[in-house]
């Protein structure tokens, strides 16, 4: 592969300390010393439909993908060569021509707690607010706590957080790994339970996109990431046959213990009232093995728990 390796970024800061981290990765894969790493390996920023329309809602104009078509675009145009996107809101078909080459190695998959007034979930009161536009949050939250008022949060990372200690909310929840990854972890007053809050498919792990013909890229085995690669293919194989988008409430959560992986996965109607669940096991599981298990046990789900998509003028503006 010929250098410079352009890595097209979106511009928000989650994204930009993603690439960061990732461009500093793939230059030491290359051998690269630090000081030739920015010029061998630049990042290109390109803004996106869906940051431009952050005020308003992504459900009404076309969901994840709004995110990644145009960074898409510019692979197959050429003008770059790599991409970096959270797994959770990546889409599950690839576009003709590109793959996910890699996927690095998770950070912690959990739901954070954050509140300006409360210690804990549990320690909200009776009928407190609670800020998310994630459906998936929203019925797992509710079906602990039916008193709960849930409201529209959006926005990016940190405008959540300047919401949330300003006290618009009694508390909001976030993802632990984009927190982690901006350096704002000491809002997390609690992580909460893997059980009670099942993450997002991919929640925590990143993918790492070129053009199809850069599979096998030399740098690409040095950040693929084994088990976590297994364990997002079983999530996103739930994900599928669970047609999870972010008008449904989906849940699938993956590890490796062993040589043994672990897939639970769930759907929520979305006012949490209820909740169909798979869990499955295999030993020594290839990414298509594991795939296999979570169409398995999605499609298991999918046939209990019916059409649980919301309409999105059902919603709370
Ligand atoms: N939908 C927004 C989004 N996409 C990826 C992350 C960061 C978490 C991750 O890396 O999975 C977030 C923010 C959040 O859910 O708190």
């Amino acid at each position: 592969m010929t250098l410079p390796l352009r890595i097209g970024t979106r511009r928000s800061k989650l994204a930009l300390a993603q690439s960061g981290m990732m461009q500093r990765a793939i230059g030491r894969a290359l051998g690269i010393a630090e000081a030739e790493i920015e010029t061998a390996v630049p990042l290109v920023e390109i803004v996106t439909t869906g940051d431009r329309v952050q005020d308003r809602r992504l459900m009404e104009l076309g969901g994840k993908a709004l995110f990644t078509k145009e960074i898409e675009e510019a692979l197959l145009d050429g003008r770059i060569d790599i991409a970096i996107h959270s797994m959770k809101d990546v889409p599950a078909e690839q576009p003709e021509g590109l793959c996910i080459a890699a996927i690095p190695e998770r950070e912690d998959a959990r739901d954070a707690f954050i509140s300006r007034d409360f210690d804990s979930f549990d320690a909200l009161p009776f009928g407190a607010r609670l800020g998310t536009a994630s459906l998936r949050r929203q019925a797992q939250a509710l079906a602990l706590r039916p008193d709960l008022k849930v409201e529209m949060l959006r926005g990016n990372i940190d405008t959540r957080l300047r919401r949330a200690a300003e006290g618009d909310f009694d508390a909001i929840l976030l993802a632990v790994s984009g927190m982690t990854r901006l350096g704002v972890t000491e809002h997390i007053r609690e992580k909460l339970p893997l059980d009670a809050f099942l993450p997002a498919p991919g929640q925590g792990a990143l993918a790492i996109q070129t053009r199809a013909e850069d599979i096998d890229a030399p740098w690409v085995a040095a950040l693929n990431h084994a088990p976590t690669a297994v364990a997002v293919a079983a999530e996103r194989g739930a994900m599928t046959a669970l047609e999870g988008s972010c008008r449904t409430a989906v849940g699938a959560y993956a590890v490796i213990d062993g040589d043994t992986l672990r897939l639970t996965t769930e759907m929520l109607s979305p006012d949490g009232s209820a909740r169909w669940r798979r869990a499955g096991e295999l030993f020594q599981p290839t990414e298509a093995d594991a795939r296999a298990l979570g169409e398995k046990l999605g499609a298991e789900v999918h046939a209990f728990a019916g059409d649980q998509e919301v309409d999105p003028a059902s919603l709370d503006g």
